[in-house]
């Protein structure tokens, strides 16, 4: 699976990402890193178990705070921002958890609507119920709107859950391994719901995954957390075909026979 090219607008970056440091006692994980997200762009972020990819995200959605290094987000530095700006940074947000973290006591549609109401406290029953059946009928679970969470498979569930981002209509998204513990044939419905979300709602994403079919399917581009920095990003053939030992080793434990 290859991905079709996107209208990315270099001019406009929505995250930009520099010389940012980040420890935890002892342990330093990011060591001075660097990235930019454009508008309209899939970033791929890769790299070992412990490479830092989830501190990243977490840095970048507000809920750590860096050692040292800016963090821009829409144009905000994340860092400066007070509680009630940080909440209004995090609307523009959406954040795609490895658990769906679903309310199991609600209906999918209660699951929707909870989010929806919190931050649009405005909507009528009307509008509540048309911007439900959209996203549902995005992540094509139109039907599905009145069963239980415990009613739904892994995929169902990590389909809700985008659907539950969605809803708010974010401008940047942060996928966490959006494909982890998914059969292939799941994994390519999610792969494909990230691409026409990217088209549909134009927004902005960084992907964290271990799956190199996922990442060469979503990703406009990739990089490669090496020590702590992006030491390599590019195209997955540039990332990869004349990676060194260690990109290398990443592609081969992946084992991709159809490059
Ligand atoms: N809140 C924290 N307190 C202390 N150490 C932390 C904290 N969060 C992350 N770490 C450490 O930082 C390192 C990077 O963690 P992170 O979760 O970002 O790795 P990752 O690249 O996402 O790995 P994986 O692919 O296994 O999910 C790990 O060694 C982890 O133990």
């Amino acid at each position: 699976m290859k991905k079709e090219p996107v209208n990315i607008d270099k001019q406009d970056t929505v995250i930009s990402i520099r010389g940012l440091y980040k420890s935890f006692d002892e342990l330093d994980v990011l060591k001075g890193m660097d990235l930019d997200l454009y508008k309209g762009e899939n970033v791929v972020v890769l790299g070992r178990s412990g490479a830092g990819k989830s501190v990243l995200i977490k840095l970048i959605a507000g809920l750590l705070k860096p050692d040292s290094g800016t963090i821009k987000v829409a144009g905000e530095e994340v860092d400066k921002l007070n509680a009630k700006e940080l909440q209004e940074l995090r609307l523009k947000i959406g954040f795609l958890y490895q658990g769906s973290a679903l309310y199991d006591s609600m209906t999918v549609k209660q699951n929707l609507e909870f989010p929806l109401v919190r931050n649009k406290p405005n909507l009528s029953r009307k509008e509540i119920d048309e911007e439900i059946n959209e996203v549902l009928k995005h992540v094509r679970l139109e039907d599905s709107g009145n069963k239980m969470p415990s009613e739904l498979s892994g995929g169902q569930k990590k389909r809700v859950g985008l659907a539950r981002t969605l809803i708010l209509r974010p401008d940047i998204m942060l996928y966490d391994e959006p494909t982890a513990g998914l059969d292939p044939v799941t994994s390519g419905d999610i792969i494909t719901l990230i691409n026409e979300g990217q088209k549909k709602y134009k927004t902005s994403s960084v992907i964290i995954t271990h799956d190199l079919t996922c990442a060469k399917a979503t990703g406009d581009r990739m990089a490669l957390i090496q020590d702590g920095k992006f030491n390599r990003e590019g195209s997955f053939v540039e990332v990869f075909a004349e990676g060194d030992e260690e990109a290398r080793k990443f592609y081969d434990y992946n084992f991709i026979v159809d490059t």
